[in-house]
């Protein structure tokens, strides 16, 4: 039994011993709904022998109409188990609400910035919901097969005890093999779902922070990690079907080999001065109450079992840790160095014959400079940065990164530049693991806690629980991987940086200081401003306004270009110092 479940099970006796009320009153009703069982096999062996047989067709049509009759008692009862049922199954709904409500206030008030965790009204609705109607079909299908097996060997019995001496040994066998499987059937169900999700999230993450794995040239990096948790996917896929393979055989012990056994054993029961009636009513047991109990409760125990435990397991948080693949190594990029960036004439459109996002630039963004670019929406300043980055190749003109055509990286991350885009890519693994992805041969000693300290990453890291704690990238809010991705790009040895709205989801404060801690960084700097404070903190601001274009300082901008005064908001150009900060640009 796994550790999860032997954590539950405490938990499941004290629920249901609360509610003995419940439990007899399903008892109750179920013997009744067994009285049907036993009376159908019954009622057809003496529908035979005394009726049909024996030349009475009044009589053995009577037997018929009394089995006829016990259907209609056990659709009563089965009425009767279904209230029990709801006694049952309602307060668990209501228990588990109550406790996902409990735990995600708690957590709210102990960590405020974690309190919009959108994970919660999954629970609160999918999840519980799954809980109740897994659990109901469990009790319903569980107490069915030991009352329809208790009803169908007393019948048995009844007719004649050589019956159960056929009937009962492949029945017992076939249910020990069907309970063997239980365990490793769980286990193997659990790390399937684990590897489903972990898969699952991975291509989540990798869809949401596309562009940054193509412009941190980590596409085969990513590939390798994705493929790895495909193939284990399909591992734990592959073990799952032998388990069900075992599965399948123990319903042919349990439900088919009695059959089998009947039928093979039939002149023997003759001789023994069983009738035909018996031999049919027998058979009647197999095939009619038997054999669907038994296909009902391995299905059951198989798929809403598993199902139960897995969302108990989440909603009370017990959920383990997915696994992760390690990520294979990169190579060692050349030491940082600040260049230039120039921009010759450049004029990109997305496809022939669209309209120049960018129309015959010339831009020279100088060594170690900290360039800003601002600009309504869709005026192109993506755009801009792709094109420094290599990702975009120019329609006309050129781009020149330390003198040579940038071009994007295939075979790893690209050890010169590093661009972060709004959505960054946070995977499956540790946080080290998440910030050395740009420098996969490691960072020289303390600087990893530089890069924390400098741009603000401490708390989070602690919260998380360190460098080597794993980390989920569906429990980050979108600052949160955005501080992480800034402090990835923080770390790497490029030596230009091109953040393009990377700090979009930071609030100020946090912006600035991310900010402050890229232009102490050596290297070129350009910056993709979310706020107009960002543009003070530049040696340079670049305004783009359509195809025309204006570049200069603050105070320089203040006074020539209407556009950059209109984002400004109200600046007073004689006294920026009292600008509002804050002001959206984009
Ligand atoms: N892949 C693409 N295919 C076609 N058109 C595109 C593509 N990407 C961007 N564009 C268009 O190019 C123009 C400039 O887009 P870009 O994303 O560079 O602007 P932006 O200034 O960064 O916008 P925002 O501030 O909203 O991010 C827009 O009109 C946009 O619709």
């Amino acid at each position: 039994m796994t550790a999860a479940t032997l954590r539950l099970l405490p938990r499941a006796v004290r629920f249901l011993r609360a509610r003995p009320r419940a439990l007899l009153a399903m008892a109750a009703w179920s013997v009744l709904e067994s009285g049907h069982t036993f009376v159908s096999g019954y009622a057809v062996a003496h529908a035979l022998d005394a009726g049909f047989l024996a030349g009475r067709t009044g009589t053995g049509l009577a037997w018929l109409a009394v089995a006829a009759g016990t259907v209609v008692l056990g659709g009563i009862a089965g009425r009767g188990v279904f209230r029990g049922l709801a006694a049952l199954v309602e307060p668990l709904r209501d228990h588990l609400v109550h406790q996902v409500v409990a735990a995600a206030l708690g957590r709210a008030v102990a960590d405020p910035s974690r309190a919009a965790d959108s994970a919660v009204v999954s629970r609160l609705t999918n999840q519980t919901e799954l809980a109740r109607d897994s659990f109901a079909g469990l009790v319903l299908v569980a107490r069915s097969f030991v009352f329809t097996v208790a009803g169908a060997l007393v019948g048995l019995l009844s007719l004649a005890p050589e019956l159960l001496l056929v009937v009962v040994p492949p029945l017992l066998a076939g249910l020990v093999l069907f309970l063997a499987t239980l365990v490793p059937m769980a286990r193997h169900q659990r790390a399937f779902l684990q590897a489903d999700e972990a898969l699952a999230a991975e291509l989540g993450a990798v869809a949401t922070g596309l562009r940054d794995v193509v412009a941190c040239g980590a596409q085969r990096r990513t590939a390798a990690r994705t493929h790895a948790l495909i193939e284990a996917e399909a591992r734990t896929a592959r073990r799952l079907a032998r388990w069900t393979a075992a599965r399948s055989l123990a319903l042919g012990i349990a439900g088919q080999l009695p059959v089998l056994l009947l039928l093979l054993a039939a002149p023997w029961l003759l001789r023994r001065h069983l009738t035909t009636g018996d031999v049919l009513g027998a058979l009647t047991y197999l095939t009619q109450a038997l054999q669907p109990a038994l296909q009902s409760v391995m299905q059951a125990l198989g798929a809403a079992g598993t199902r139960l435990l897995v969302v108990l397991e989440r909603l009370t948080g017990d959920t383990p840790p997915a696994p992760h693949p390690t990520p294979p190594p990169a190579p060692t990029p050349p030491p940082a160095d600040g260049p230039r960036v120039e921009f010759r004439a450049t004029t990109f459109s997305y496809g022939t014959g669209a309209r120049p996002v960018v129309k015959d630039l010339h831009l020279t963004v100088e060594p170690g400079e900290h360039l800003v670019v601002v600009g309504p929406s869709g005026t192109g300043k993506s755009t801009l940065t792709g094109l420094a980055a290599g990702l975009l190749t120019p329609t006309a003109g050129e781009v020149r990164v330390a003198g040579r055509t940038p071009s994007a990286p295939t075979a790893g991350p690209d050890p010169h530049r590093v661009l972060i885009p709004q959505q960054a890519y946070v995977f499956t693994g540790t946080v080290r693991e998440n910030l050395l992805y740009l420098r996969p041969d490691g960072a020289p000693p303390g600087a990893v806690e530089a890069s924390l300290d400098a741009v603000g990453l401490g708390p989070l890291v602690d919260r998380l629980g360190g460098l080597d704690a794993p980390l989920d990238p569906t429990a980050l809010s979108q600052g949160e991987r955005q501080l992480l991705a800034l402090g990835r790009a923080h770390l790497s040895p490029a030596p230009l940086v091109l953040l393009d709205e990377a700090t979009c989801h930071l609030d100020p404060a946090a912006e600035e200081r991310a900010e402050r801690a890229f232009c102490d960084r050596p290297g070129t700097l350009v910056v993709v401003a979310h706020r107009i404070s960002s543009a003070r903190r530049a040696d340079r601001i670049l305004v783009l306004d359509g195809t025309r274009t204006a570049v200069g300082t603050h105070a320089d901008l203040l006074r020539r270009s209407p556009l950059y005064r209109d984002l400004a908001g109200g600046w007073d150009p004689q006294s920026p110092e009292r600008a509002p900060t804050g002001a959206h640009l984009a």
